[in-house]
């Protein structure tokens, strides 16, 4: 059980806002966010959001031999490689709003070495299992890719963090996204499957074929988390399984992106409940599995802007609506000082 965020400086903030020179709850769901970083930051006015990381975990997956997206395997590596370059959409929206960015190859099927040592320093394995027909990685991975993604979340603490950002990267990474969320809240494959990348009908079809088979192939032995990484998962997915655990472990707040970032929340709420009290919601995604998990897990984004290109973009995207809303609680003046007796 991870300890929440503090209910005394949520309510102070509340009290605050109220009294703020504007009519009552006219500032809508920024008071909501507002209130959220206060509680999380234990102080009311909460700090300004300056000190933003983003982690991108990269990482390629056997599904994605098999017709589930709309682009071949070597885009992750190619992609990975753009991202060091700083030519992908989440570089250009990191450099925008001032957050310090890292790209790791987890488990890219690809010698990335020549991009450095940094990007590498944490390859797991050279593509996760295809999920309908193998686990993705087995229990010992499993747990190593959680303690990788525990202390990755402790580096970005340690380097001085008022929020952190999670990102993805990887071809075919909707599928066992989806396939964690419908194993996690006892959907079908049909409840959980989108277009990814933007894969035509035909492609969607055979999408949610793959999905349930992989689904009837781990059966309840999914219902334990780790087992479920596993099974149906994959190692980036259980680092950023990890990396969420150990941010709110750390008591640092998470802005979430799309489908991938919810799969891994969806999990981390199940291995350490009390994760989600940690994080917000960026953007809807356009992804049924993301909007699913957000239901279920009672999180209202702050964006829908029919994304769905990953990379932590939403989450990005959505910071400055964040930061606006701290910004409001900190330097809006107060009625009372304004209109004695309004
Ligand atoms: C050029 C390119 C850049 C991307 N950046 C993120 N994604 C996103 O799309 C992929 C997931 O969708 P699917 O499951 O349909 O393959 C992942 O790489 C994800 O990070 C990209 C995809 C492409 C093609
Ligand atoms: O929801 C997302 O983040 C998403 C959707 C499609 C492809 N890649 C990511």
């Amino acid at each position: 059980m991870i300890a929440p965020p503090s209910a005394a400086a949520g309510a102070a903030a509340r009290t605050r806002l109220d009294g703020l020179a504007k009519p009552l709850g006219a500032l809508g769901r920024l008071e909501d966010a507002a209130a959220w970083v206060a509680a999380c930051q234990d102080s009311c006015p909460p700090r300004p959001l300056d000190r933003v990381r983003l982690t991108v975990l990269a990482g390629d997956h056997g599904v994605s031999h098999d017709g589930v997206s709309a682009y071949p395997r070597e885009v992750t590596g190619a992609m990975v490689a753009a991202m060091v370059a700083g030519g992908s959409g989440a570089n250009v929206l990191a450099r925008q709003h001032g957050v310090a960015m890292q790209v790791l190859d987890v488990a890219v099927d690809a010698d990335l070495g020549g991009l450095g040592p940094a990007v590498v320093r944490h390859h797991l394995r050279s593509s996760s299992g295809a999920i309908q027909r193998e686990d993705a990685l087995g229990v010992d991975e499993v747990r190593t890719a959680l303690a990788v993604g525990e202390a990755l979340a402790g580096e970005e603490v340690t380097a001085g963090a008022d929020l952190l950002l999670l990102g993805d990267l990887g071809i075919g990474n909707t599928t066992p996204a989806a396939a964690l969320v419908a194993a996690t809240f006892g959907v079908g494959a049909e409840e959980v499957v989108g277009r990814g990348t933007g894969v035509d009908d035909t492609a969607l079809a055979h999408k949610t074929a793959v999905l349930t088979d992989a689904l009837a192939r781990v059966g309840r032995r999914v219902d334990d988390p780790v087992e479920r990484l596993a099974a149906l998962g994959s190692a980036d997915l259980a680092v950023g399984v990890g990396f969420l655990v150990g941010a709110a472990r750390a008591g640092v707040p998470v802005l979430l992106d799309g489908i991938v970032t919810l799969a891994e929340l969806a999990v981390a709420e199940d291995l350490e409940p009390g994760v989600v009290a940690w994080c917000a919601a960026g953007h809807r995604s356009t992804e049924p599995a993301q909007q699913l998990a957000l239901d279920k897990l009672g999180l209202v984004p702050l964006l829908d802007l029919g994304l769905r290109l990953g990379e932590g973009t939403g989450a990005l995207t959505a910071l400055p609506v964040l930061r606006s809303a701290v910004l409001l609680l900190r330097e809006m003046a107060l009625l009372a000082d304004l209109a004695p007796g309004a």
